[in-house]
């Protein structure tokens, strides 16, 4: 070996190795160079400091690294949950916006659970000023601060907004300033990611695929099959009755109805394959109704917490179900087509004949598995409730069915749209107990609005039912139940045209709406015909929301055959 191959050798050693290197020398009897030997020592000491430095280098680097990248971040978290809201509370004050002052990270939230809490804790007389109850927070706040002003859920600012023009400014003239809200990712697993929730190009595209479905004359070939689910319901309540009359807790009856209306009119498919999806829902629904009243902890969702790896399952379990129900349809196209019998145009084929993928149709029905069910059946539960106590509007709902639709057990949808005065009674129901009680939205820019400066990010709060429940708007009997007040229809009712918002407003209304007003006008109407109803006694007044409104101790009737 040469004396360059054994330098090489050495510099390639690690210290440990150090004394066999020696050996290894004296074995090539290299060792009689000492000269060499002390130079090779002294190579290696400095290659051994240097690696040394290296390493320390290294080291403080990583940690000066980390320093700074745990500074960065308490000085984003200071800017994000101390120095922003106080920026912001700041600017609108300056504005003559006020609200309860924030508190650093949980903003209002504490507040407010509690204001909800204690209101859910006990029914309330047989009013329909309901807005105490359901809201209580708005209702709280907006008695010490006026209408316009600002909460905080959590770091995140939200400004309350209830007069009718500037709500309407938001959804008309300003549209394109403000976006849908992007819900918590639990309350986003349940809507999914279709049209409730898509933005932009593909929102757009999405609702002109769909919008066919709901046309007036595709509505009239699913009149037929609404009839069948509710007259075979109807049966069935006739069955239970004990010498011609019968306790029902209707809540639950419509939240069937519902889901069976909609698996097959929307979705062609029979109640079986969406039963299993609804109940899966039913257990999100709790999930995401939770997270309501908790502060959005950005990547908390990943955590394998019970409740998330529960939700995980649910999730995988309903897109399992979804995509069977998908197959099963795509194998039957072919049938469908074969046959003669004059059906509805549905989501399914829609979606399949425009080239979604499977995912993507997934989503989407998802939304409309969601959307579809609570809202309607909430309608139907409130506007029963309603007719049960109030006999004289029942009775002229019911003389104008018998009239209109006289020996026909299942309405035409020519019957439906004449019967008029039961319209009057479902907005009137709409005004008073919206399904949906509030919507949200978020500005994309520095935004100006009326006279309102709105920083860029800033969610706002429209609160639907607040505004139904305005005395300024509807006038002094805005708690009394009066269908007569839509005898000119919707834009007369009030003094202002767009206070009547159960649909929401704008491009982003509700796509179901004629569906919906459709189902409930046939129930209601079928009911008529059979029974009439009054409140049980055991029925306690209590709407509350879990993302829709609902009576929180059920609600339950008493129907006499007729
Ligand atoms: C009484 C019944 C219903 C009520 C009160 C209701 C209420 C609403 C409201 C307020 C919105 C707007 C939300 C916003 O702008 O943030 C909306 C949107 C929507 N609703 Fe309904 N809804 C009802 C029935 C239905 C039905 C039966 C379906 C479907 C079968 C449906 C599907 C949808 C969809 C897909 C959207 C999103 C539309 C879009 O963004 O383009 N809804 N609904």
């Amino acid at each position: 070996m040469n004396l360059l191959s054994s330098f090489q050798h050495i510099k390639s050693a690690t210290e440990n190795h150090f004394s066999l290197i020696c050996l290894k020398l004296k074995e090539e009897k290299l060792f009689c160079f000492p000269e060499v030997t002390k130079q090779l020592q002294g190579i290696f000491k400095n290659e051994r400091l240097m690696e040394e430095e290296r390493f320390s280098f290294i080291t403080k680097s990583f940690w000066l690294l980390l320093v700074f990248t745990a500074l960065a971040l308490l000085a984003k978290l200071v800017v994000h949950l101390w120095w922003r809201p106080r920026k912001i509370a700041k600017h609108f004050s300056k504005q003559g916006i006020k609200g309860p002052p924030y508190r650093f990270f949980i903003g209002n939230m504490k507040d407010l659970v509690e204001l909800m809490t204690k209101a859910a804790s006990q029914p309330m007389p047989l009013s329909h000023n309901v807005l105490p109850r359901v809201l209580p927070f708005y209702h709280h706040w907006k008695k010490i601060y006026g209408a316009t002003y600002l909460i905080w859920f959590g770091p995140n600012p939200r400004l309350t907004i209830s007069d009718p023009a500037l709500i309407r400014e938001i959804f008309s003239t300003s549209s394109e300033l403000f976006e849908k809200y992007e819900s918590h990712p639990t309350v986003r697993k349940l809507e999914g990611n279709g049209l409730i929730s898509l933005k932009g190009e593909t929102w757009a595209h999405r609702r002109k695929i769909i919008s066919p479905i709901f046309h007036t004359e595709n509505l009239r070939l699913m009149v037929p099959i609404m009839g069948k689910s509710v007259a075979a319901m109807l049966d069935r309540w006739s069955g239970l009755s004990n010498s011609g009359k019968v306790e029902i807790e209707v809540s639950e009856w419509f939240q069937n109805l519902s889901e069976e209306v909609i698996t097959r009119t929307i979705f062609g498919s029979s109640y079986e394959d969406g039963k299993e999806i609804y109940k899966l829902q039913a257990q999100q629904i709790v999930f995401a109704a939770e997270s309501f009243q908790k502060v959005f902890v950005p990547g908390y969702r990943f955590l394998p917490t019970s409740r998330n790896r529960q939700s995980w399952r649910l999730d995988g379990e309903i897109e399992r179900l979804l995509t069977r129900l998908i197959d099963r349809r795509r194998q039957a196209a072919g049938d469908r087509r074969r046959s003669s019998e004059e059906r509805p145009r549905d989501l399914l084929e829609r979606l399949m004949e425009e080239g979604l993928r499977g995912d993507e149709i997934v989503e989407e029905c998802k939304s409309f598995f969601f959307a579809g069910k609570h809202t309607t059946s909430s309608l139907l539960t409130w506007t029963t409730v309603l007719l049960a106590m109030h006999p004289q509007w029942q009775q002229l709902a019911r003389d104008e069915v018998l009239r209109v639709c006289g020996a026909r057990d299942i309405p035409t949808k020519d019957d439906v749209a004449n019967l008029k005065t039961l319209g009057m009674i479902v907005y009137e129901s709409l005004r008073l107990y919206p399904p949906t009680v509030a919507m949200i939205r978020r500005s994309k820019n520095d935004v100006e609005l009326g006279r309102i400066k709105i920083p860029k990010g800033t969610e706002i709060l429209i609160p639907i039912l607040a505004v139904h429940h305005d005395s300024t708007v509807w006038g002094s009997d805005v708690s009394e139940f009066n269908p007569a007040r839509f005898t000119q229809g919707i834009a007369r009712t009030s003094k202002h045209p767009t206070a009547f918002m159960p649909f929401g407003l704008g491009a982003r209304q509700c796509i179901g709406q004629n569906l919906a007003v459709l189902q409930v006008k046939m129930t209601v109407a079928m009911i008529l015909q059979r029974f009439s109803f009054d409140l049980s006694p055991n029925y306690n007044h209590a709407p509350t929301i879990s993302m829709f409104l609902y009576p929180q101790f059920n609600a339950p009737v008493i129907f006499h055959n007729l």
